[in-house]
């Protein structure tokens, strides 16, 4: 007889009470947002509430586990079980005010690196604007604690994205609450530029009264080129339209209809340089963004050209820059953003009498700032308790509505996965096969959040790796692990998003040599009942095994009286059943029995089931 001993995924298993408190199980994506202190709580086998254990409002605190940051804004004690969320740099008071009834706040401005990295290992969210540079550094020394970074602002240039999803760690922005001021400002540099306000200002402040100095250029009847026409260069465009300039534009990814909409004719990146008078620039730094106004670009551009720059500072080449000024291929330029920020004394740029400078005042309006600290302590509040933010940046983004209906088949995924992976028999999965069989049509279906959790169900029990939405399609490349999905239409209501859920591994050989279909593949089919997830296929036999606490398989023949035997066994340890299903080929033919456990059974009731002599074989599987 077969037995299987299931010591090396010990290790991965969860304590079982009622009401059963799971530290960190059930939904992984509302794990990923979940901090290590926070619990999901299964009231009832069908009820379960997924949140955080306090919510009532709490005040603004600083960590007593840290030194004291530079800035504090406040200090109180922390509520313990909510989770921990740094504030790195100054937010607008109504998200502060959000974010404090969920959660305890650190208010720590102007964190040197280092206390950065000391501070974050303590805290489950930590919310920036583009000051705080959240490199690979910090999110190794978080060691896994955070989950979200929320950047108050939409450029995400300041975060390594890359690391972070590496690390679990969900990003999210605010993009929609600064666009306005953005371009205000960008509007703002283009008129005290052409009319040199700035430098009259400070000359007239000084004792000086230079009208002739001081003479500008019109604005009406020129050509502006916007450079990235997305939400704050559409806004700049149409606000140019109205002071009477000729407004084109490049984004190689814009769309015709959007731009004709509001007037505005896209052009390739060439014919922007050479037909504009004024270039305004908003697109985001990216790799192929970086420097992309070079010498070889301006020396493209229409003599005398002036440049805004309210996007950020590395799209220019800064020293590129200078020599255009000093040659007079471009006239004047207004920078609100720097390569490096804040530019170190003494930059030529800054000082360059044909430049006008702002220090990155682009988002800084008190409505921009009220309405970025609402958004991003939303979806930071969110994420936390278990959403999935609409403006995450490195993870899909899955509607709620979807999320609702999906949510017991996200279980039932991960539960497939872990199962499965038991039933391996030694380690080298390479490709697992999965199959969603729906009566809907393939475009109204999700997949993404459950290959995730299967994924995590597949990884998490034989090894330390910590699986969620945002890491999962990376560890398993990772790990080498290939995922392969397959749709099937089958009959059925189109009103249940899924029938059924089968996982087969092929080319490995299993603990449980029942698992394994005619095809010589690990084969587990489940489905949803009632929200709750159900084993109802193993191998080639049928069976209906809620899937809560853990699951014993048994093999034997079909014959009165097994089920007692194993149930005395179970009764006699005091271990309890759930539940007993029993799938067999024909009466008196093989059977194989599915037995769930609230309990689990020490390794003397196993051996005691092992040495059954009716039993071929038997595995015991955690969930
Ligand atoms: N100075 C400040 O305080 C602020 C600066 N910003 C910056 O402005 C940038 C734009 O912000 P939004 O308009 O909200 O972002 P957005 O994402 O709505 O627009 C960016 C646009 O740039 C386009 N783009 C990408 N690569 C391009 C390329 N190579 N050439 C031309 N266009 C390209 C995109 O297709 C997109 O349409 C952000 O990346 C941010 O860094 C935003 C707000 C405030
Ligand atoms: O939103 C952006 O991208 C900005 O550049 C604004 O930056 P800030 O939040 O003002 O540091």
């Amino acid at each position: 007889m077969a037995v299987s001993t299931p010591s090396h995924f010990q290790l991965a298993q969860r304590t079982s009470s009622h009401p059963r408190v799971l530290s960190s199980s059930f939904l992984g994506s509302n794990r990923a947002f979940l901090s290590h202190r926070q619990t999901l709580h299964v009231t009832s086998q069908r009820q379960i509430c997924i949140g955080l254990p306090h919510l009532h409002p709490i005040v603004a605190t600083v960590s007593t586990e840290t030194p004291p940051s530079p800035t504090v804004a406040s200090s109180h004690n922390k509520v313990p079980g909510l989770p921990t969320i740094l504030i790195a740099e100054k937010l607008g008071e109504g998200g502060l005010e959000l974010l404090r009834k969920v959660a305890n706040v650190d208010c720590s401005y102007n964190l040197t690196q280092e206390d950065l990295c000391a501070k974050v290992s303590l805290c489950d969210a930590l919310i920036v604007r583009s000051g705080t540079k959240v490199t690979r550094e910090v999110f190794e020394a978080s060691k896994g604690r955070l989950k979200v970074v929320g950047r108050a602002g939409v450029g995400i240039d300041n975060v390594d994205l890359h690391a972070a999803t590496e690390f679990g760690c969900l990003v999210v922005n605010a993009p929609t609450a600064n666009t306005v001021a953005a371009a205000e400002h960008g509007i703002a540099l283009l008129v005290a530029m052409a009319r040199n306000v700035p430098q009259a200002s400070a000359s007239l402040k000084a004792g000086k009264w230079q009208r002739n100095k001081f003479t500008g250029v019109s604005l009406v009847g020129k050509t502006l080129g916007v450079m990235g026409f997305g939400k704050v260069g559409s806004e700049v465009a149409r606000r140019a339209k109205g002071l009477g300039m000729h407004v084109i534009a490049h984004d190689p990814y814009a769309s015709e209809d959007r731009a004709h909409a509001i007037g505005v004719d896209l052009v390739s990146f060439d014919e922007a340089l050479a037909r504009s008078d004024f270039l305004s620039l908003h697109m985001p730094l990216t790799p192929s963004t970086d420097k992309i106004f070079n010498s070889e670009s301006f020396a493209k551009c229409k003599k005398g050209v002036r440049i805004i720059n309210v996007a950020r500072g590395g799209v220019i080449d800064e020293e590129a820059l200078l020599h255009a000024l000093d040659s007079g291929i471009v006239a004047q330029a207004a920078l609100d953003v720097f390569t490096v920020e804040p530019p170190k004394e003494g930059n030529k740029l800054v000082t360059h009498e044909k430049v006008i400078v702002t220090p990155h005042l682009g988002a800084s309006t008190i409505e921009a700032q009220e309405g970025v600290a609402i958004e991003i302590a939303e979806a930071v509040a969110g994420a936390l308790q278990g959403e999935l933010a609409a403006t995450a940046v490195n993870a899909p983004m899955v509607p709620k509505e979807v999320l609702d209906e999906l949510t017991p088949y996200v279980s039932l995924a991960e539960k497939l996965g872990r199962l499965a992976i038991q039933l391996v028999a030694a380690s080298g999965v390479k490709n697992v096969k999965v199959s969603y069989s729906s009566a809907r049509d393939g475009d109204d279906l999700d997949t993404r959040l459950l290959r995730a959790m299967i994924i995590k169900g597949l990884i998490e029990p034989i090894s330390d790796a910590y699986v969620n939405l945002v890491n999962a399609d990376f560890i398993a490349k990772q790990r080498g692990l290939k995922v392969i999905e397959a749709r099937e239409l089958c009959d059925g209501s189109p009103e249940v998003p899924l029938q059924t859920i089968v996982i087969k591994i092929a080319n490995v050989q299993s603990r449980f040599a029942t698992a394994l279909s005619d095809s010589g593949e690990i084969t587990l089919e489940g489905r949803v009942k009632e929200r709750i997830p159900h084993l109802c296929k193993v191998g080639e036999f049928d069976v209906d095994a809620s899937l809560e606490g853990s699951v014993i398989l048994t093999r034997q023949q079909d014959q009165p009286g097994m089920i007692g035997i194993v149930g005395n066994i179970l009764g006699d340890e005091n271990i309890n059943v759930n539940f007993m299903s029993v799938g067999r080929i024909a009466p008196r033919k093989e059977a194989l029995m599915a037995i769930g456990l609230d309990d689990e059974p020490t390794q003397a009731a196993l051996k005691r089931i092992g040495s059954i002599p009716e039993l071929q074989e038997y595995v015991y599987l955690k969930l």
